[in-house]
């Protein structure tokens, strides 16, 4: 039997957060205070999750953004209830992780595991959806997953994104608020990749709360609402791409000059750093216009280009860390 989209109720009889139709008078999606968790012994301790704040509202689709070793799969770890914080608190629709879990409340996408190859598509979400009371109809869900086409296909024929797509209509059966998807797309290929968040894109348009970790920059700002990066078990910087490429604010002029003043150039309204390197400049400014200017008519500068910071720069302007936001976007670290 399907469980309608906002009709689903507890014991109490309040009204449970499915996926279509968020509350936003609700409980937070999930409502994390100083989460700490640490691995190892007292003469090695990993501080896997060092002190994690995070409130996601019902409806947002958050980017859990961040290099290897960050910490995001210790914190989706403690989402799904799999293992317990140190310290903190940690409530996921107003309820511990596990009793939300045993609501149907939460479902999570992860990278491997839990398909058998010998079932076709339609068999394994049947047998999922056999798991449940109350669950959405098998062939709605692996449409939605856009693998309604190869529904007769067995598990072993089909690509790594259409096996991931399947994780994914699973992950839809019992119509979660909470979907929880860790690095989703790790080693598909471009086009995978695309068909995948295609359909997740389509499922977020109708309410649903969904975090996602990941290590691919163009995938948090294309897909999220939000992008929380994490970086040593912490938060450095948490808001939509465009705050956080604001964070890194501003420009950087480049300019080649045989006569410039390093000193003056810093003294002009919105300059954040000068550096000189031989004849060519690198201004980092909140005010490429006033620099510019001032190049034009005070030096003999020629060559003038001026660029926005992106994500990646905004990374390393957080971090500090060239090596971890070249992991994150792709690129190869330069200049070390
Ligand atoms: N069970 C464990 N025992 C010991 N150390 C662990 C364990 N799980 C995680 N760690 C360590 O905790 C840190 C955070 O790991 P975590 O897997 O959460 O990072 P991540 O951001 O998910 O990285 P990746 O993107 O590589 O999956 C790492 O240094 C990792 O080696």
């Amino acid at each position: 039997m399907t469980v309608p989209a906002t009709q689903a109720h507890n014991r109490q009889g309040s009204t449970l957060p499915r996926g279509a139709a968020p509350d936003p008078t609700g409980p937070l999606a999930v409502d994390a205070t100083g989460l700490h968790k640490s691995f190892g012994t007292h003469s090695k301790t990993v501080h896997a999750v060092n002190g994690i704040d995070l409130q996601i509202r019902p409806g947002e689709v958050v980017a859990f953004l961040g290099p290897n070793g960050a910490g995001k799969t210790t914190t989706i770890d403690m989402l799904l209830g799999l293992s317990k914080p140190d310290a903190g608190s940690l409530a996921i629709f107003g309820m511990a992780p596990r009793a939300a879990i045993a609501h149907g409340l939460v479902s999570a996408v992860m990278q491997t595991g839990g398909l058998l190859k010998d079932l076709t598509v339609r068999e394994t979400a049947a047998l999922t959806a056999s798991l449940f009371a109350q669950h959405q109809p098998v062939d709605e869900v692996l449409d939605r997953a856009g693998i309604l086409d190869v529904a007769g296909r067995r598990v072993e024929k089909c690509s790594g994104g259409q096996q991931q797509r399947l994780r994914f209509a699973m992950a839809l059966l019992s119509d979660p608020g909470l979907l929880i998807l860790d690095e989703p797309t790790t080693g598909m290929d471009v086009e995978g990749r695309r068909d995948f968040w295609q359909a997740i894109r389509a499922d977020t348009a109708r309410g649903r709360t969904v975090i996602f970790a990941t290590h691919y920059l163009e995938e948090a700002d294309a897909y999220a609402d939000r992008i929380v990066l994490v970086r040593r078990g912490k938060i450095v910087a948490d808001g939509t791409a465009a705050e956080i490429k604001n964070l890194a604010s501003g420009r950087t002029v480049l300019a080649t000059a045989d006569n410039a003043d390093a000193a003056a150039l810093a003294a002009l309204p919105g300059v954040d750093s000068v550096q000189v390197q031989g004849e060519r400049l690198a201004i980092r400014t909140k005010d490429s216009d006033a620099v510019a200017r001032y190049l034009l008519n005070s030096t003999n500068a020629v060559d003038l280009e001026i660029t926005s910071h992106n994500l990646e720069d905004a990374f390393v302007a957080l971090t500090g860390d060239a090596d971890a936001a070249a992991e994150i976007t792709g690129t190869e670290s330069k200049g070390k």
